[in-house]
């Protein structure tokens, strides 16, 4: 067990020097915190290692999490950015992963939380250059006895959360610690705050394959930018790296990838958002868009000692 953290004040004292403002942590056994000194937040609950929050210096909230969302570890957090590993969806053909559940077991699992740091960006000049870095690892040893049945691997999972005053990112480190290879998927299921959808652009999709979801799973191309009117589920597989938000005309969010080679785009609308018992309020899908960063249209194929990381960036603009 790693020793928790502690909790220091947002000023630190250096005789002699004035005190400089610092991140402020903080964390209650079952999340951890970081605060910086200009106000922007992240909460990260251990179960899932899903981030519950992020906030702007104003304390407005960037992402979407239902108001029935279950925090207690007892299902997986509607809302936030849940991890997905190491399957996307349900893989019943493939032979490895046919038995696990609906996205895998890495967003129902309790995570361990590794330690806090603070960085100051190349060139900065103090406060507003801190960067707030929060790491979560989970192993074979930190499933529940069905898990380990089901996906029977020796396997090492860091996760990082990273926050700045204008970003956050969340790298995932997968290594395989077995003496077999084993193939898995990754995706992050970002859960984006919206105003309004009806309002809502997603640009950088143009041209872009995707398997439609909602239409038999067919392969289509993307004529224009995607706007949504309907139940929207898409597995994307754009050529750019970037994906960018357009909220009645303004840009508010770009979503960057670090390989990871798909793109989900998740809105279930009226009947799908009424069927689910966690999703509240009922028309909370208008001031929600997922945004899914992803390795899911084929498997990441790891031979033992290998290691695969992907990430994604969301900056925003207020
Ligand atoms: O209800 P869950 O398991 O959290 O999944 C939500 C959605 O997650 C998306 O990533 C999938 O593409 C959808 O098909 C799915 O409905």
């Amino acid at each position: 067990m790693v020793g928790r953290p502690n909790r220091p004040s947002a000023l630190s004292a250096t005789p002699g020097l004035a005190p400089q403002p610092q991140v402020t942590f903080s964390d209650d056994n079952s999340r951890v915190s970081a605060v910086l000194p200009t106000g922007e937040s992240v909460t990260v609950l251990l179960y899932g290692a899903t981030v519950t929050s992020w906030t702007d210096a104003t304390g407005a909230e960037k992402l979407w999490l239902s108001s029935a969302a279950h925090l207690d570890g007892t299902k997986a957090v509607r809302g936030g950015i849940p991890l997905v590993f190491p399957v996307f969806g349900t893989a019943p053909d493939h032979a490895q992963t046919g038995k696990l559940p609906q996205h895998g077991f890495a967003r129902t699992s309790r995570w361990e939380f590794l330690g806090k740091s603070t960085s100051e960006s190349a060139g900065g000049s103090g406060a507003a250059d801190l960067t707030a870095k929060l790491d979560f690892g989970l192993s074979a040893a930190g499933l529940d006895e069905a898990a380990r049945k089901l996906w029977p691997f020796a396997f090492n999972l860091i996760y990082s959360v990273n926050l700045n005053r204008e970003s956050l990112t969340t790298s995932l480190v997968v290594t395989n610690d077995d003496d077999k290879a084993f193939d898995c998927q990754v995706l992050m299921h970002t859960y984006l705050r919206v105003k309004d959808i009806s309002n809502v652009e997603v640009l950088g999709l143009e041209s872009a394959e995707y398997v439609d979801k909602v239409d038999g799973a067919k392969t289509k191309t993307q004529a224009a930018a995607v706007t949504i009117t309907g139940e929207t589920d898409r597995v994307y597989t754009p050529a750019g790296e970037a994906v960018t938000v357009v909220e009645g005309g303004k840009k508010t969010y770009s979503v960057t990838r670090d390989n990871l080679s798909n793109v989900v785009v998740w809105n279930p609308w009226t009947d799908k958002a009424a069927g689910m018992g966690d999703f509240e309020p009922k028309d909370g899908y208008k001031n929600m868009l997922c945004i899914e960063p992803g390795s899911v249209s084929g498997w990441q194929s790891l031979e033992p000692g290998d290691a695969y990381e992907g990430a994604q960036t969301i900056t925003y603009y207020s």
